[in-house]
């Protein structure tokens, strides 16, 4: 039995400009579904693709909103056909890769793990590895625009395998080959009802065998079983999304909380959940913000963090995130950073970068923040 306690901080909320400054961590976030639409519609118009929507980028960044709104993870994936369009080229993959790191770091990101396909980048006659190449130089290329501008991000690739294909083995793989190369760890995603885990089974005992690292979309669009499978079948080190954990957790109307055996598994070995609400909305994981179950996730204190899986689709970014958050559940800079933490704890990378990056940059960062208010009215004047 777990009693919940209100969040006892009488600190003021985080405001929108502190949120933006303030430094945040994201751990999942697709590539393809993060382009900025003039891009789209530039690479369109140059490889003579005519499929497009909309060739306004700001209708087209409108028709991908309201497309990925449908209530159905099926129906959201459709969108991804044109973006992968698009990115079948190096220098279209190079191109929008550094424009994502650009992105994300003028939105405050310090630290990110970046997601996507390779075998969805074929088309134009690349190998899996060219595909891997052109999006590490393009993340490079970011970093050093970011740097030119006075920002500091470092980004890391997971390689996803699409969960209703059958090269789940080979992508594994291929994460193991370009591993101290950029790549971070593995993943697979796609429609998850009808392609459980574990028909993947040879992929993530491959890289267990190899002491890698690998993420799993489960308990999205489908529940416990998918969760069930992902830790216990297949050994994954963090849950993509894991909101529907919230079928095993049951709150009582005095307000006690009584946790099913896969849900205290979670919590007690500390399994991140990579969270992402907005996303969660339009696919119908969730209903809305304040109905969402990271409230409740976040005051039992699951490893839980935000993310923004496709900037694009959802038409959001961490600050997005972050603002709803703080909105809905009037969240202050304490719980930012207890979410940023949380998600740099459980990043793939080695444990004394993500030590120094706590230390060094995201706890200074809040502090900073936090020290604000301070300097906001004369001595001697109460604030
Ligand atoms: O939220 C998601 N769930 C499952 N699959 C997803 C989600 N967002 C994106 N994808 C798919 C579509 C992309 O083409 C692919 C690789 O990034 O991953
Ligand atoms: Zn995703």
């Amino acid at each position: 039995m777990t009693t919940l306690s209100p969040n006892p901080s009488e600190a003021p909320l985080a405001s929108e400009t502190q949120i933006r400054r303030a430094p945040k961590v994201l751990l999942h976030d697709h590539l393809d579904g993060g382009l900025r639409p003039a891009t789209i519609v530039e690479l369109a118009a140059a490889q003579g693709y005519e499929r497009l929507p909309e060739t306004d980028p700001e209708r087209l960044r409108e028709w991908f909103r309201e497309a990925a709104d449908s209530g159905s993870l099926v129906r959201y994936l459709e969108t991804f056909t044109h973006t992968c369009a698009v990115m079948q080229s190096r220098e279209a993959l190079a191109r929008v890769a550094a424009e994502c790191v650009e992105d994300l770091a003028a939105d405050g990101v310090v630290y990110a793990e970046v997601r996507y396909a390779p075998e969805q980048h074929l088309e134009g006659g690349l190998s899996l590895e060219e595909v891997v190449e052109a999006v590490n130089e393009g993340f490079r290329e970011g970093e050093r625009r970011a740097a030119a501008e006075g920002r500091r991000i470092r980004v890391g690739a997971l390689l996803t395998a699409m969960r209703h294909a059958a090269r789940a083995l080979e992508i594994a793989e291929l994460a193991n080959r370009y591993r101290d190369l950029g790549v971070v760890g593995f993943d697979i995603a796609g429609a998850e009802a009808g392609f459980p885990p574990t028909r993947h089974l040879d992929a993530f005992e491959f890289l267990k065998r190899e002491n890698n690292h690998f993420t799993i979309h489960a308990g999205e669009a489908f529940g416990l079983p998918s969760i069930w499978q992902a830790l216990q079948w297949c050994g994954a080190d963090r849950l993509g999304h894991g909101v529907r954990i919230i079928d095993d957790i049951q709150v009582a109307e005095d307000g006690s909380v009584k946790l099913g055996r896969l849900a205290a598994y979670v919590r007690d070995k500390r399994i991140p959940l990579e969270l992402c609400p907005t996303s969660n909305l339009q696919t119908g994981a969730a209903a809305s913000y304040a109905e969402h179950p990271i409230g409740l996730l976040r005051r039992l204190r699951f490893r839980a963090t935000v993310n923004t899986d496709n900037r694009l689709m959802s038409a959001t970014s961490m600050t997005g995130e972050f603002t709803h958050l703080v909105r809905t559940f009037r969240y202050t800079l304490d719980d930012l950073q207890w979410f940023t933490v949380n998600a740099m704890k459980s990043a793939f990378i080695p444990f004394d970068e993500r030590l120094a990056m706590i230390n060094d940059v995201i706890k200074p960062g809040y502090a900073a923040l936090r020290s604000e208010w301070l300097f906001s009215h004369p001595v001697g004047v109460p604030s």
